[in-house]
């Protein structure tokens, strides 16, 4: 392939920073890995001294492909960092062994669960344990709401994945954070590559910041339109904030390989931050908007125009249908099964959802770290795959089976207990051998048991038996199991999804799954308000759907076709073409005669603030909404975007959450609050639920 202009300029571009703004479809990971091999084999920078950094283990796997090498520094984030914590950085500064283990955010949860009852603890609303604990991580302790033992617990369970050996996701990033900081000389790189920039969070820029020497070159690419994970955390504004931290040169990619004239000259009406996008295609078809009663009215039809286009020789795989809520899926997937239609709807399942899998990694745990006596609970106690045992149970069988072992020298291989000291006990060798798979699943009798006779068995196996592959793939003999199963745990999220891909099928996914794919036709459904944009409380998320609906367009190469229901099913979903599309250019659009009068009342094919409003109080008033909450918006008053009313007074306001604060910024809909414990709040005006203290 040949390169144009602009991404030449990328490729060859020799700055000590420099940021490539990468359009939607302009050949962001063509550019990513034209560079590196460019720096490889024309600058003959060793691969050793690169590091590429990637959001998801598809792309780190991609460029591992096509690069055909399997560097340790090519990778996600936090695999990266891990590696750095098992082969470069000296972790027992922290307090950890070298063969520390990666805790799942679920293990996590499940520890403080432990510790909770062990030391009589008292915590407020147990089912949001994992919410606080997330949160938690994310605010480093800052937010503590309720009156009970929370911090005390925080300790206890520091001491504790101390103790065992354990870090989380976060903290592979902290430590690894850390100790390059510690030790500026271990790690000095010549080259730092990263890929989709725009979604890094506050934690990863401090990696970054440690891991960039000032005789690091950085290459970053992202496209601040397709920022979508705010709410995971990713830092506002990347993009300034780079190119001041470290006087980078900006340069971009405008040209868009991917969607027809039409497609693309509609998408830039949800453009944010004025990138250029430019075309190189033929105009093509417009953008079709069809109305449907509801979602089953609709799931028939598109059923029937599948069905048709395959029979015009379409394949099925070029086909993507997204939406907003995986719930929407479940209608779609039945009615195309029906129709004969092969489907697949891509799910992003944890390891730790399965629960044969959440048992068996356990088990595999307990298997490597013959110390770990948590996960040996976690495995004898699972009701389901495991011996059911009470933790008590369990505890005195360990004793007991210590003993027997002492006293006789033998094992019985009797129970689940007795299957897991004996493959302990051969050693980490016996998990080296070429028939390891073999050896793991005969001799923990794992037919038994997984209960021959259930009705999921056959599937609780094939899952084992895909982790087993997993782990295979991964160099098992020369790294060891405990590795490997250090690398499960941190790309588990991703694992079920990649494995699974059937190449001739009808794709089904949420929006946020579609980014970084492409298909030749895409039907975007539920545009209805309360949908597409989902129902939010502020401005920002408001952006942030702009910007996830702009990525579902943009992934349709020759087709898009855009629909809404007159009788949706979802009591928070508004009746009617959302706004999104009246903002569509009329002559890009065939669309339904009562969709062009309602918009020729309307006047204009822009939604305006009060048009917002209406639809905003007419869905309240449906269901009688009360969270009007937004998200967290700690930097909504840097944004360009958003008028700020300089006459605001300031006043102070009780928020039965947020306790005491005060308002630093009033707009026509929106009050902006800020509070000494949360930081700052926005809310709908109309709905704050908020006492005014003084006026
Ligand atoms: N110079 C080029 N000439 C022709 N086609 C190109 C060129 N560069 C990239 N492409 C094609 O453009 C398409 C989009 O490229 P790619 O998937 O790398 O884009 P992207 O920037 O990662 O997209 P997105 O951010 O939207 O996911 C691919 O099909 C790719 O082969």
């Amino acid at each position: 392939m040949q390169l144009n202009r602009y991404q030449q300029e990328a490729v060859l571009d020799d700055s000590n920073a420099c940021l490539v703004n990468a359009s939607v479809g302009s050949g962001k990971t063509t550019v990513l890995i034209e560079k590196i091999r460019y720096l490889h084999e024309e600058k003959q920078v060793p691969f050793s001294e690169m590091c590429v950094l990637t959001f998801t283990n598809k792309a780190a796997g991609e460029i591992r492909d096509r690069m055909g090498c399997q560097y340790d520094l090519f990778g996600t984030f936090h695999g990266v960092a891990l590696r750095m914590l098992q082969e470069h950085l000296p972790v027992e500064e922290l307090g950890y062994q070298s063969g520390f283990q990666v805790m799942t955010p679920e293990e996590e949860l499940e520890m403080a669960l432990q510790l909770t009852g062990e030391h009589g603890l008292k915590i407020k609303y147990k089912n949001r344990m994992k919410k606080r604990l997330d949160q938690e991580e994310r605010t480093d302790g800052r937010k503590v709401r309720y009156q009970d033992d929370w911090t005390q617990l925080m300790e206890l369970l520091k001491a504790e994945k101390r103790k065992q050996n354990k870090m989380t996701y976060r903290e592979l990033l902290q430590n690894a954070t850390q100790l390059l900081q510690s030790h500026p000389e271990m790690l000095v790189l010549q080259w730092i590559i990263i890929d989709e920039v725009q979604d890094c969070d506050h934690l990863q820029m401090a990696f970054l910041e440690q891991l960039k020497k000032p005789e690091t070159h950085l290459f970053a690419v992202g496209d601040p339109n397709q920022v979508i994970y705010s709410w995971r955390g990713s830092v506002f504004q990347i993009f300034p904030l780079l190119r001041m931290k470290y006087q980078a040169r900006e340069l971009s990619l405008p040209v868009n390989y991917r969607s027809t004239g039409t497609i693309l000259e509609a998408a830039k009406r949800f453009l944010q931050n004025g990138a250029p996008l430019e075309g190189c295609r033929e105009q093509g078809q417009k953008i079709v908007i069809k109305k449907h009663y509801d979602s089953f009215q609709e799931a028939d039809y598109l059923a029937g125009r599948i069905r048709k286009l395959h029979q015009q020789g379409i394949a099925y795989g070029e086909i993507g249908i997204f939406y907003r809520l995986q719930s929407q899926s479940e209608i779609l997937e039945k009615t195309l099964q029906r129709y004969g239609i092969p489907c697949q709807v891509s799910v992003k399942k944890s390891m730790q959802e399965i629960p044969v899998l959440h048992w068996f990694f356990y088990v595999l745990k307990s298997v490597c770290y013959p110390e770990d006596e948590s996960s040996l609970m976690q495995a004898l106690c699972d009701k389901q795959y495991g011996e059911g045992w009470t933790q008590k149970k369990a505890a005195k069988e360990l004793e007991k089976a210590r003993m027997e072992e002492k006293e006789a020298g033998l094992r019985k291989n009797s129970n689940l207990l007795e299957r897991i000291l004996c493959l302990q006990e051969e050693g980490t060798d016996a998990k080296k051998t070429e028939n390891w798979k073999e050896t793991l699943l005969t001799q923990l009798h794992l037919e038994e048991q997984i209960l021959l006779t259930s009705a999921s068995y056959q599937k609780d196996m094939n899952d084992v038996k895909q982790m087993l592959d997993s782990l295979g793939r991964m160099d098992i003999q020369n790294q060891g199991l405990g590795a490997c199963l250090n690398q499960l745990a941190l790309s588990g999220m991703q694992l079920y999804e990649q494995e699974a891909e059937q190449s001739d099928a009808v794709k089904l996914m949420t929006l946020h799954a579609s980014k970084g794919l492409e298909f030749d036709y895409v039907f975007l459904i539920g545009v209805n308000y309360g949908l597409i944009p989902l129902l939010s409380g502020g401005m920002e998320s408001e952006e942030e759907e702009r910007r996830l609906f702009f990525v579902g367009m943009t992934r349709a190469k020759e087709y898009l076709e855009l629909s809404y229901y007159t009788s949706p099913d979802g009591p928070r979903v508004m009746p009617g073409p959302g706004r999104f599309l009246r903002l569509l250019p009329e002559r890009l659009v065939e669309a339904p005669e009562d969709f062009r009068e309602q918009r020729r009342d309307r006047g204009s094919a822009q939604a305006h603030l009060q048009d917002i409003k209406k639809q905003i109080e007419q869905a309240r008033q449906k269901e009688n909404v009360q969270v009007t909450e937004s998200a967290s918006m700690e930097q909504v008053g840097s944004r360009e975007s958003v008028a700020v009313d300089t006459t605001a007074r300031s006043r102070r306001v009780r928020h039965a959450k947020y306790g005491i604060g005060e308002i630093v910024e009033e707009k026509e809909m929106q009050i902006v609050v800020e509070f000494p414990d949360y930081g700052k709040k926005e809310f709908i005006r109309q709905f704050a639920p908020l006492e005014y203290l003084d006026t």
